[in-house]
């Protein structure tokens, strides 16, 4: 099994096809007006055609409504649904029974005691990924480039497949994957000259460092 490698918060043509030329296996694209890298649905519109077929395309939002998922599927097409907020175990189920499409939910991770809520999430969910729990005040739950102790999850027994993700970047992401044996890893800020703003070079060596570590992640 191969290590699959997501890039997050695209927001132009031109970095999209960098990513998508990169070999990136995942691309997201966010919906949560708050973010730098938040996407309107015109835009979204046409990032979903150029990466159809190229790609898993992964909407993500923050507790959004159902009009928000239906509008945001209508536009983006999405493969995948990547629910970044505080949704409850009820609600991840629901979601996947409402839209038909393969869910990843996120679980914040500071400590060990974060995983308390693992096995309900891992019930409903078609993957997990871990990322960062952001500090109290934070204007956003993730893409703040914050990096979690990723020995917490050393000890990990888990059946469905994870991904890893949090202030990653060309230099740290071999040593996430050796630690946590993670399936997969996802970055946003550490492929970015500013916050929104993607650099084409950082996204090529990011993909370039992941695929140089694939050998790491075998349990
Ligand atoms: O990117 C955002 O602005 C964002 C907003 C709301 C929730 C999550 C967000 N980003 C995701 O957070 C992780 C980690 O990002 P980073 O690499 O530390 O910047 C990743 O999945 C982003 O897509």
């Amino acid at each position: 099994m191969s290590l699959l490698v997501k890039i997050c918060g695209l927001s132009t043509r031109e970095t999209l096809e960098v990513a998508l030329s990169a070999g990136a296996d995942m691309v997201g694209f966010v919906f949560f007006p708050p973010s730098p890298r938040h996407l309107g649905l015109e835009v979204a519109r046409e990032l979903g055609k150029q990466a159809k077929g190229r790609a898993t395309k992964v909407a993500l939002t923050v507790d959004a409504d159902d009009a928000t998922l239906e509008n945001v599927i209508e536009t983006l097409r999405p493969d995948l649904l990547q629910l970044h907020g505080k949704e409850t175990i009820a609600r991840v189920r629901d979601i996947k029974a409402k839209f038909s499409l393969p869910v990843m939910k996120v679980v914040a991770v500071e400590t060990s005691t974060d995983l308390a809520a693992l096995p309900g999430y891992a019930s409903v969910a078609d993957r997990i990924l871990f990322d960062a729990r952001a500090p109290k005040g934070a204007t956003r739950p993730g893409g703040l480039g914050a990096v979690f102790d990723w020995h917490v999850l050393e000890k990990l027994d888990l059946k469905l497949p994870f991904m890893v993700s949090g202030g990653l970047t060309a230099d740290n992401v071999a040593e996430a994957i050796r630690v946590t044996r993670a399936g997969g890893v996802d970055v946003s800020s550490g492929v970015e000259s500013s916050p929104g703003v993607k650099d084409p070079e950082l996204i090529r060596n990011f993909i370039r460092a992941a695929r140089a570590s694939e050998g790491l992640m075998v349990r």
